[in-house]
C-alpha cells in the first residue's frame, strides 16, 4: 500500500482514481464480444468460451439432473448457513416494498404509482476466480419478492464445464431453475440480444470484472436495462485512534482478495494507526490462500493520513466507496457525514463481510465512484413504477383552465382542445 502523509487537496481528486484497463483497448474487445453474440449466437458463446474460460460447452443449460444432486453435495453446515443469509436478506428486502397511497393533488384529482415487476430479467452471478453463490440471494431474492416471471441466470464453468455446488445448490433453493453455463461479456450479450437457447431479457443484474462491467455498460445503447456499474470490489475505512488494526487490517485484506484490480483505502487521522495497520496487514496476508491476488491488489491501494476525521469524512465522499466502513466508537455521529457510499459498516464489530454474506443488506453495489449518482441492488431495482391519475368531472374544471392556458402559451392547442371539449359537454348538461 502506497503512504500519504497529508497530501494538499488539490491532490485529492488524483488519489481518487481506481485502477484500471486502458479504456479503449477495453471498449473495443468487449464491443466485438457483443457483436458476435448478436450475430452467431450460440456459436460465439462457444467460441469464447473456449478462448477466455478455457472449456467447451455443448448444452448450455444446466440439466435437471445437476440440480438436484447439487443438495447432496453441498455440506449441511454449508445448507444452513445459506438458509441464515436468505433468511436476513429476505426480511430485509421485502421491508422494502413501498405503499402505493393515493394523493388528492386538488379536489377531484387523485395521483397514484403502482411497483410492477419487470417481466424478464437476467442475473449475472461471477465465478471467474471464485463462485460468489452469495450474489445468488442477492440478486434472486429481490427478483422472486419483486414477482418477475422470467429469471435467468449466466455464470461461467469450471474448466470441467461443471458449476459449482454451491451455485445451484442456492439458485434451487430459492427457485431460479434456469441456469447457463456462461460467463463473462459473451453471457451479458446473450442475455441482452437472446440466443437460439438463452431468452432475452429487458434487465441484466450483478456484479462482475472489467469485461462484464464494460459489457452491461455498452448493451444499455440496444435498450436493454442494467442495475449499475459493479466492478471491482473497493472498501474505504476511515479510523480513529479508537479503530483496531488488527479488525482494520482484516477489512482491507477482505476486498483485496476478490481481484487483482481490487483496491482498498485506509484513512486516519492518527499515523500509529496507520503504521499497527499496515504491519498488521503483511501478516494476515502471508496466511491467506489467495496471497498473491490480494497483495496485487494492495498494490493499486493507499493509505492516508489526513488532518482530522472531518478531512477524513470528506475525502471519502471524494471517492464515493462501493463500501465505507467507520472504524471509531463515534461512527453514529460520523455516519451522519455520508454522503457518498454504496454500503456503510458502523462500528470495530461492523466488518465488511457481514454485509457480503449475511446481515440483510445488498452486496451488489456500485464502485468507480459510482456511489456518488447510483444505489445498490434492492426490491426496487427489479421493479417499475408506473403512475396513474382519475380526474373526476369536478376535478378537471379545477385544472382544467389551468391547462388550456398552459397549452395554448406552448401553441400546443391539440393538448387544448383535450380539456376544453370535455369541460364544454360538462357545462352542457
Ligand atoms: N461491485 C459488486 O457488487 C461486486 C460483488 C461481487 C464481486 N464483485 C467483483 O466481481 C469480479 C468477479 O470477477 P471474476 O473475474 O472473478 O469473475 P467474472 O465472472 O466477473 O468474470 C469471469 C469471466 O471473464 C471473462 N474473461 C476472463 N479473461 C478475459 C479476457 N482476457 N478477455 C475477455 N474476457 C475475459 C471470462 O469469459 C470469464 O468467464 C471481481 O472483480 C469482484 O471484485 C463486485
Ligand atoms: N464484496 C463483494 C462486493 O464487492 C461481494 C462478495 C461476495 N462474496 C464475497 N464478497
Ligand atoms: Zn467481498
Amino acid at each position: 500500500m502506497e503512504m500519504y502523509n497529508k497530501p494538499p487537496k488539490k491532490q485529492w481528486k488524483e488519489l481518487t482514481r481506481r485502477p484500471g484497463f486502458e479504456k479503449n483497448q477495453l471498449s473495443s474487445l468487449v464491443y466485438d464480444i457483443l457483436n458476435e453474440v448478436k450475430s452467431y449466437g450460440n456459436a460465439a458463446l462457444q467460441k469464447y468460451s473456449e478462448q477466455f474460460d478455457k472449456v467447451s460447452i455443448n448444452d448450455l443449460l444446466v440439466s435437471e439432473k445437476e440440480m438436484e444432486i447439487a443438495e447432496s453435495e453441498v455440506s449441511e453446515a454449508l445448507k444452513s448457513a445459506i438458509k441464515l443469509a436468505k433468511n436476513n436478506i429476505e426480511k430485509f428486502h421485502a421491508s422494502q416494498q413501498n405503499s402505493e397511497e393515493k394523493i388528492e393533488t386538488t379536489s377531484g384529482v387523485f395521483c397514484w404509482r403502482k411497483a410492477v415487476a419487470i417481466e424478464k430479467v437476467g442475473l449475472y452471478i461471477p465465478g471467474g476466480s471464485a463462485p460468489l453463490f452469495s450474489t445468488i440471494l442477492m440478486l434472486g431474492i429481490p427478483a422472486i419478492l419483486a414477482g418477475c416471471k422470467e429469471i435467468v441466470l449466466c455464470t461461467p464453468p469450471n474448466v470441467k464445464g461443471n458449476i459449482h455446488p454451491a451455485i445451484r445448490y442456492t439458485a434451487s433453493l430459492i427457485g431460479i431453475s434456469k441456469i447457463f453455463k456462461v460467463g463473462g461479456a459473451q453471457a451479458i450479450a446473450a442475455m441482452a440480444y437472446g440466443t437460439e437457447t438463452i431468452p432475452q431479457v429487458y434487465k441484466i443484474f450483478g456484479p462482475g470484472n472489467q469485461y462484464v462491467t464494460k459489457a452491461k455498460e455498452l448493451i444499455q445503447q440496444s435498450g436493454t436495462a442494467i442495475d449499475m456499474p459493479a466492478g471491482p470490489s473497493e472498501v474505504l475505512v476511515i479510523a480513529d485512534k479508537t479503530g483496531i488494526p488488527s479488525f482494520i487490517a482484516s477489512d482491507l485484506l477482505s476486498q483485496a482478495e476478490h481481484g487483482a484490480d481490487s483496491q482498498v483505502i485506509l484513512l486516519s487521522n492518527d499515523q500509529r494507526i496507520i503504521d499497527e495497520t499496515l504491519s498488521e496487514v503483511q501478516k494476515q496476508l502471508n496466511q491467506l490462500p489467495r496471497k498473491n491476488t490480494a497483495e496485487k491488489a494492495l498494490e493499486n491501494s493507499k493509505a492516508i493520513l489526513l488532518e482530522s476525521m472531518e478531512a477524513c469524512m470528506e475525502f471519502s465522499n471524494l471517492y464515493a466507496p462501493e463500501h465505507l466502513i467507520l472504524a471509531s466508537e463515534s461512527a453514529s455521529g460520523l455516519s451522519e457525514k455520508v454522503i457518498n457510499a454504496g454500503s456503510v459498516f458502523l462500528g470495530n464489530y461492523s466488518c465488511e463481510s457481514a454485509g457480503d454474506y449475511a446481515s440483510g443488506t445488498n452486496h451488489t453495489l456500485p464502485t468507480n465512484g459510482y456511489a456518488r449518482n447510483y444505489s445498490g441492488v434492492s426490491l426496487e431495482s427489479f421493479q417499475k413504477k408506473i403512475s396513474f391519475q382519475e380526474l373526476s368531472k369536478e376535478g378537471l374544471k379545477n385544472i382544467g383552465p389551468a391547462i388550456e392556458l398552459m397549452a395554448e402559451a406552448e401553441q400546443l392547442i391539440a393538448h387544448k382542445n383535450a380539456v376544453s371539449i370535455r369541460l364544454k359537454s360538462i357545462n352542457d348538461v
